[in-house]
């Protein structure tokens, strides 16, 4: 089992001392390590987002709208950042978002497997998308204990769709996430300048492969027609069609926690509560899906209220320990970073993306030890003024 509580700042600080760090140190230094490391087709996918990016460049610059207030003498020279999800204990509220077509970001092509042994040995969760470049199955395997969720964009067929699911339920994953922005793809400038998206999702199809169902709707097996089998996903991904009356069918195929992504809306958020749905995943799928909308923080507090006693998951423009500080605060139970990962990947492969999960542990940490906030239980919107 791996020492989880090396992310702790003074234990990950320690081996920094008297070496010269290998690996980029803060958020700007990452993203130019990536770009450097990736080829435009991939860093243009990974890095881009909707339309001129207004509302991904928002999504981080929200942040800076918020200012934590420092406690003093408040009992924070210990710290415990344990959450509890679902009946399970977290030692930290950091997650892995799902990140379809991750695999692109290493030359090797196994992405999928490198963040699942990096998230085991961090002990972090990974949510695992449906377009992955390994089946679902090996990629349990790689996480060992470490709980893994599996993000299901629902396609237009319902025995693959309870396929999916069933799959998901015997290979472990504890949640099933529903991704709902993504039923079609936003306008993504960068993609359709470079038009390398059919090549990268043709690569991350291994869940559909592997699977029965999708394999009897072809007439020949995938390994002897990709092309085939890339058309018929190209049919079948996206549900425009799925609408609240499918949940309570969605509901009935596990007994795993469903959660919803893609809510920012609180009336969305109680309308999911309402329909048996368990928790809350608040999200504007960093930028890439809607331009012109919401930075996702700023929907974060209203949805928390109306999801009552629901767990409430955020990510989109978390980029530092300050901003996981403060989607806490705000009352996100767990906080997930996408291309943060993505870029770590890129840059230094299992240890890049371990290094960016330690940083960013080690700093939220930090910020918790220097503002006096002992535990996540004492992080709330108290903890938060509006900057100016
Ligand atoms: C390259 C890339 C691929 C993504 N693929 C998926 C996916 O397969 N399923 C999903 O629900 N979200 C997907 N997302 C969205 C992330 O889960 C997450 O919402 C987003 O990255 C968070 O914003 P951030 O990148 O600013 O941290 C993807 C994001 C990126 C950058
Ligand atoms: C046709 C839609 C593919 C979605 C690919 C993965 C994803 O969510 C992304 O943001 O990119």
């Amino acid at each position: 089992m791996a020492n989880h509580g090396e992310w702790q700042f003074g234990i990950y600080f320690s081996g920094l001392v008297g070496e010269k760090p290998t690996l980029p140190m803060d958020y700007a230094a990452l993203e130019r390590a990536a770009e450097a490391a990736m080829s435009e087709e991939v860093w243009s996918y990974v890095a881009g987002g909707a339309g001129n990016e207004h509302t991904q460049r928002a999504n981080v610059t929200a942040f800076e709208r918020w200012g934590l207030m420092p406690r003093m003498l408040a009992g924070a020279a210990q710290r415990d950042l344990g959450v509890e999800l679902f009946g399970h204990q977290l030692p930290t509220p950091l997650m892995l978002a799902p990140v379809g077509v991750i695999g692109i970001c290493e030359p090797e092509g196994h992405g999928d497997l490198t963040t699942a042994r990096a998230a085991a040995a961090t002990g972090v969760p990974m949510i695992a998308s449906t377009l992955m470049q390994d089946p679902m199955e090996d990629v349990a395997a790689a996480l060992g204990d470490t709980p893994g969720w599996f993000q299901l964009y629902p396609p237009n067929d319902r025995e693959l769709t309870e396929s999916l699911v069933r799959r998901a339920e015997a290979a472990g994953y504890r949640a099933i996430v529903i991704t709902l922005d993504t039923l079609t793809l936003g306008w993504r400038p960068r993609d359709l300048t470079i038009a390398s998206f059919p090549q990268l999702t043709g690569l991350c199809l291994a869940n559909y492969t592997s699977d029965p169902v999708f394999r009897s709707r072809l007439d020949a097996p995938p390994e002897e027609d990709p092309q085939a089998a890339t058309g018929l996903w190209a049919r079948i991904f996206g549900n425009q069609s799925l609408s609240w009356d499918d949940l309570g069918w969605l509901r009935s195929l596990t007994t795993l926690p469903i959660l919803l992504k893609g809510i920012c809306s609180p009336d969305d958020a109680r309308r999911a509560v309402d329909a048996g749905i368990d928790g809350i995943y608040c999200s504007n799928h960093g930028g890439r899906q809607a331009n012109g909308g919401l930075p996702a923080l700023d929907c974060l507090a209203d949805v928390v209220d109306a999801a009552g006693d629901a767990p409430v998951i955020f990510d989109s423009g978390v980029r530092g320990g300050p901003d996981v500080v403060k989607a806490l605060a705000m009352g996100a139970r767990a906080v997930a970073i996408g291309r943060p990962y993505a870029y770590g990947l890129a840059v230094g492969g299992q240890a890049g993306i371990e290094h960016v999960v330690r940083s960013m542990l080690a700093e939220t940490d930090l910020t918790m030890a220097v503002d006096g906030y002992p535990t996540i239980a004492s992080l709330t919107r108290d903890a938060l003024r509006p900057v100016g």
